[in-house]
């Protein structure tokens, strides 16, 4: 078992990293002062729940626990207001008071979806996520909880940490190739930001990592959460350096919602949009092999390296300016300047993001 720690003073917790600890939930919930006179809130979706629910659910209940589970159905589309007010209907129904806990059990989706409910139910109750994906690694970690608009991606949310993290690797072993994939975007993206050697890494690891190789996977997803929880912790609300944690998400989320958010997987859109940010930080004077390496450890891991012939740039573009690190008339962008290391940019011109769009396109045209 490995263990991280988020250091956020008063607000501090630890996620642990491990095979089977879901068959041991009751007792980490123990150990971290979670009482059994109010009943519980599982919150997970209809792929995790025939695989991984029966699992946790016994495991509380042995361990003296009340715990009423609520299924969504999979995929972006349940980040949504909609989907908000019915979990808090659920959670009515189900008895919670001010002293429950709300457990995501799934992917990214249900963490963001079910921290937002903690958020904001009676002003804020707590949470424990149990991430049961590879890119839940890092949306597990940090605090940052939303649901989506039509119109902008994550544009309705909070802040808010949970009392810890249980991550049990056996859970990963029954996800689909493609979302194998798209977790490892933000795996390599930790690298890029922070850990050349972790890039080169992942690259002669690839292949192990798409097979689910326990081992390589639990390394992997390690060093991603240590990246993630060492930014957290120097900024926790993004007034600063935690943007760099939005590598590839300027273009990506715009991507994703241009695409209905249906279409391409989170992972994939950060994925796209890696290659675009070390595109933009070659023509930034960043050396050319920021965007071949990017890209080809990106291809390795079986993830899209360029833009669907089929996307309007003019959309994509409008699609950016809601995003939230655009403010003030100005485009904060996260431009790589070397393998593992990157700089918070506001001087990148709205042209050059489109032209940089603009090539991602071509480059799948002329395959
Ligand atoms: N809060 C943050 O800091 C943060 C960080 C990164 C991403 N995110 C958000 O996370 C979301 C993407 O997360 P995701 O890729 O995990 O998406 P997801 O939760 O939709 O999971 C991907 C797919 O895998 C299925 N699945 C999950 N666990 C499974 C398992 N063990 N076995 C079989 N199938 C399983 C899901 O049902 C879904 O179909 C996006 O909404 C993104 O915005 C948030
Ligand atoms: O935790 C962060 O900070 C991140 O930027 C992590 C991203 O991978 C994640 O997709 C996050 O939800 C994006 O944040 P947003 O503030 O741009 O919605
Ligand atoms: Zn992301």
């Amino acid at each position: 078992m490995r263990e991280l720690n988020v250091d956020l003073g008063e607000r501090s917790y630890p996620i642990y990293i491990g095979e089977g600890l879901i068959n041991e939930a009751a007792s980490y919930f123990q150990k971290h002062g979670i009482g059994k006179k109010s009943p519980l809130l599982i919150i997970t979706d209809s792929n995790v729940a025939p695989r991984h629910l029966p699992q946790l659910e016994e495991s509380l209940r042995n361990g003296g626990y009340r715990a009423v589970s609520a299924v969504v159905p999979a995929g972006e589309s349940s980040k949504s207001l909609a989907m908000l007010g019915d979990l808090v209907g659920e959670a009515l129904d189900a008895g919670l008071d001010r002293k429950s806990v709300i457990v995501a059990l799934g992917g990214g989706v249900v963490g963001d979806l079910a921290g937002f409910v903690a958020a904001s139910y009676m002003r804020g109750i707590k949470f424990v996520q149990i991430p049961t994906t590879i890119l839940a690694h890092d949306s597990s970690v940090g605090g940052k909880v939303a649901v989506n608009h039509p119109k902008a991606k994550n544009i309705i949310g909070a802040f808010h940490q949970p009392e810890f993290v249980l991550y049990d690797l056996g859970t990963l072993q029954t996800l689909p190739p493609r979302d194998v994939s798209s977790g490892l975007a933000e795996v390599v993206k930790h690298g890029l930001i922070r850990d050349a050697a972790f890039v080169d890494w992942c690259e002669q690891n690839a292949d192990k990592l798409r097979a689910l190789d326990a081992d390589s996977l639990g390394y992997a997803l390690y060093k991603g959460c240590g990246v993630k929880a060492s930014v957290v912790s120097q900024d926790e609300k993004e007034l600063g350096l935690r943007a760099i944690l939005n590598l590839g998400h300027t273009i990506g989320h715009a991507l994703e919602a241009v695409a209905g958010y249906n279409e391409l997987q989170h992972g994939e859109a950060i994925s796209i949009g890696m290659v675009g940010a070390a595109r933009l930080g070659v023509r930034c004077g960043a050396p050319q092999d920021v965007y071949t390496t990017t890209k080809r450890v990106l291809a390795k891991c079986g993830l899209p390296v360029s833009l669907p012939k089929h996307y309007d740039v003019d959309a994509i573009m409008a699609a950016m300016m809601h995003d939230k690190k655009f403010s003030e008339g100005t485009m904060v962008f996260i431009v790589p300047t070397a393998i593992g290391s990157v700089e918070i940019r506001s001087d990148v011109s709205v042209e050059w993001v489109r032209e940089i769009v603009e090539e991602l396109k071509l480059e799948a045209e002329q395959k």
